[in-house]
């Protein structure tokens, strides 16, 4: 007989904590991975995803209340003992239904599973002092961009760049909004049903799910694992941010159109475009990394979609392989610093550094400049990131046009955009920039232009 005990759902947190702490580790991909496995209860399954989400994404708040009560500094390779801490006191802090007497008991037990007994000793005499006396506050710290950065659990440069950017009353808003559980949307595979028939077949297996507000093809789920139910795996389904989805709407692919998706894994608006396309016409789909490929490759077979090529190619060297004015339409939906989306991958705040923005908006040029020349005359190009920083969007944007004289802003823009939105279309008409606290959903920046070649006087085209 197997004796060894299973894990408590702390204990796999705990483990999955120091993970991140120590190898920066991405907390979507592991929590994804521990609830692919079977044998957790959707309670469980629950407070895995807070306790782990929840102690990353208030990091810094929780070591401004722990720090006090920690009588020396910890030695760097004692630094799980601070990450069990954490834990601790985020559920004591901010998760109501479990008792402080039961936290302290756990953290105690893993404490002396991991170190001796002593370490069980110092983690409960800082345990029951922090639940004695409580934290302090950080209302009165005098600075606003320390107040809110430890308010908000956001380090201090980025809350510095987001007031410069946006003003501190939103960047505190969205700091905000980082702090939140995000919900699982959807993307309904509209070759396959409906968004009716995609909610009546979840509900068969137990899960419930509601239309979603800002994409016409999304949905929401309000209770169950949408990976896992058979309707993903039957390819209804792509889990997608409702944000993410106008990136293809903007685009508008028609049915047997040659289309250009640059920066495309893991495919979620690649396939997004195929749908659209009904599978028909060609859509060539690029990333850097050989072995993202697979996970296009993946979707599209998942799906049912079969207009999709897929190859390892850097948007930068597109020029070599393919010839000018090829395609129809081109999105350039490039790598960037991601500040859209820390709501599901709160990691990144503690990685991220000030200087990415800059480093990603160099390569951000080299990818745009050199699909341009393989857009036909009349097409559209669309550039889209997950982030809120404005050198990589409005900046990007207005250096297109400004570098590219045969682009302009696409008219027809703000009419593919949903009703939800308008308010947020810029003045030019044709680029969205959605902040994660507008409609609970990620962060996202897109603009879209079109090919005109100038006319001369003798009406002959001068690109
Ligand atoms: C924002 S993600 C794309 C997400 C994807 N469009 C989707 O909807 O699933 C950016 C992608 O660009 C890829 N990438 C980075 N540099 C690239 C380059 N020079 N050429 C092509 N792809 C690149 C990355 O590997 C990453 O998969």
């Amino acid at each position: 007989m197997n004796k060894t005990k299973k894990k408590t759902v702390r204990q796999l947190a705990f483990e999955i904590l120091l993970k991140i702490e120590q190898n920066q580790a991405y907390s979507n991909l592991l929590i994804h991975q521990e609830l692919q496995k079977s044998g957790m209860d959707e309670r469980d399954k629950g407070l895995l995803t807070n306790l782990v989400y929840g102690t990353v994404q208030r990091k810094n708040t929780l070591d401004f209340y722990i720090d006090p009560f920690l009588k020396k500094e910890l030695k760097k390779k004692d630094n799980w003992i601070r990450v069990l801490l954490r834990m601790s006191v985020f559920q004591f802090l901010y998760m109501d239904r479990v008792p402080d007497h039961a936290i302290i008991n756990e953290s105690v037990t893993i404490a002396k599973m991991k170190g001796h007994s002593g370490i069980g000793g110092l983690v409960n005499g800082v345990l029951r002092s922090i639940q004695r006396e409580g934290v302090r506050s950080t209302e009165s710290i005098e600075d606003e961009t320390k107040r809110l950065a430890l308010h908000f659990s956001t380090p201090e440069w980025m809350i510095e760049k987001w007031s410069s950017q946006y003003g501190a009353e939103t960047a505190a808003l969205m700091a905000e909004s980082n702090l939140s559980p995000a919900p699982v949307t959807a993307r309904v595979n509209v070759l396959k049903c409906s968004r009716d028939e995609a909610i009546a077949a979840l509900e068969a297996e137990g899960i419930t799910a509601v239309k979603g507000e800002l994409s016409e093809d999304s949905i929401m789920a309000e209770k169950g694992f949408l990976p896992g139910s058979s309707a993903y795996k039957d390819g209804l389904l792509t889990i997608q941010d409702e944000s993410s989805m106008l990136v293809a709407r903007a685009l508008a692919p028609e049915p047997g159109e040659q289309i250009l998706d640059a920066c495309a894994a893991p495919g979620g608006k690649t396939t997004h475009l195929a749908e659209q396309m009904n599978n028909q016409g060609d859509i060539t789909a690029l990333d850097l990394h050989p072995h993202k490929i697979k996970l296009i490759k993946e979707q599209a077979e998942r799906l049912g979609l079969h207009n999709i090529h897929a190859e390892a190619l850097d948007a930068r060297k597109a020029r070599e392989k393919y010839s000018e004015e090829y395609f129809d339409r081109i999105l350039a939906d490039v790598p960037c610093s991601g500040y859209g989306v820390i709501r599901k991958k709160p990691d990144m705040k503690w990685t991220k550094s000030e200087s990415d923005a800059a480093r990603l908006s160099s390569i951000q040029k080299e990818i745009v400049a050199s699909l341009v020349p393989l857009l036909k005359d009349g097409g559209v190009f669309v550039y889209s990131t997950c982030t809120i920083d404005k050198e990589e969007n409005e900046e990007m944007a207005s250096w297109i046009l400004k570098e590219f004289s045969d682009l302009q802003y696409d008219p027809t823009f703000k009419d593919k955009m949903p009703e939800t939105v308008q308010a947020y279309i810029a003045d030019n008409e044709s680029q969205l920039q959605i902040l994660p606290h507008y409609f609970n959903s990620d962060g996202f920046f897109i603009a879209a232009f079109r090919k005109t070649k100038k006319q001369t006087a003798g009406g002959e085209t001068d690109a």
